[in-house]
């Protein structure tokens, strides 16, 4: 498997930038729910963020205000400079729930974003040959998603969302339904394939591991609605193996650091859950 070749876009200022960004949705009762409030991020080209937070703090919504499914309430979000209105250009996802074809094979199913861009079908098949043996599925061009293993079709995920070169990569759990040895194959070869892209990458996460092995700086929020309470930076040397780097001293003081400031913030929501039972 080979590195992809730096493409990204650079530019002055960070590629992503959050200031005081709240949301508010509308609710049946007529009184707006708050699912964030207040968040300020930077995230800079080529960097790779990971955001932790409580279940429901608001962690997928922050994602959703960068990659422009949801307008901000109040404050600003920029990506390249630029406020969001709609989905930015050069934005690549990847979310747990994967967005594989059922009725198309694997070389097909890497193709599909070139080919809805508009590219002929004989270059998006030749760039996503190329893409294919990167993710490691060389020889499973005309396997159909139900053929492949859970891990598989991730690869074939990770081939999709990084085939368009994005300068941006917004993942939400994208390992989350994956088990421990598969997750942890997917994060190196994630790694692998993202250095050297310049893409910045904000990568949401329950589990504080893949957060510390992946990230440059780990953001853990609040409880609901969700601000930044901490960002923790992550000094480890890259290239980065995960099942190496987690049994270092370095990486044990890093896991004490950001369960610190998080576990309070689970307790609130914890107790929280256990009122509105009681
Ligand atoms: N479209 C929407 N309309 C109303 N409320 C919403 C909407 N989207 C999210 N919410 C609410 O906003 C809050 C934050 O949700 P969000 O999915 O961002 O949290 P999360 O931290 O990603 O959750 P999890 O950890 O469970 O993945 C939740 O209370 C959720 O119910």
């Amino acid at each position: 498997m080979t590195a992809p070749t730096p493409t990204a876009r650079h530019t002055a200022g960070p590629a992503i930038s959050l200031r005081n960004a709240t949301k508010m949705f509308a609710t049946r009762s007529g009184d707006p729910f708050t699912a964030i409030t207040d968040v300020t991020i930077d995230v800079a080209a080529g960097e790779f963020v990971t955001i932790v937070g409580p279940t429901g703090c608001g962690k997928s919504t922050t994602l959703s205000l960068v990659s422009g499914l949801e307008p901000v309430t109040s404050g600003t979000v920029h990506v390249h400079g630029r406020p969001v209105d709609g989905i930015p250009d050069g934005v690549g996802y990847m979310f747990q729930s994967d967005a594989v074809l059922p009725w198309k094979n694997v070389l097909d199913n890497v193709a599909v974003g070139l080919r809805y861009r508009g590219l002929g079908r004989k270059e998006a098949h030749e760039r996503a040959r190329d893409w294919v043996e990167r993710v490691g599925l060389a020889g499973f061009e005309d396997r159909y998603p139900h053929q492949l293993s859970g891990g598989m079709r991730k690869r074939v995920a990770m081939a999709q969302s990084l085939i368009g070169e994005p300068s941006l990569l917004l993942l939400d759990e994208p390992f989350g339904a994956l088990d421990v040895q598969t997750r942890e194959l997917m994060q190196d070869e994630l790694l692998q394939l993202w250095s050297g892209t310049g893409a910045a990458v904000v990568f949401v996460t329950h589990d504080l591991t893949e957060a510390i092995a992946l990230a440059d700086r780990v953001v853990v929020m609040t409880a609901g609605p969700a601000t930044v309470k901490n960002i923790v930076p992550v000094d480890l040397p890259r290239p980065r193996k995960v099942e190496e780097i987690r049994l270092t001293p370095e990486f044990t003081e890093l896991y004490r650091t950001v369960w610190d400031s998080l576990r309070e913030e689970v307790e609130i929501t914890r107790a929280r859950g256990a009122s509105r039972v009681a």
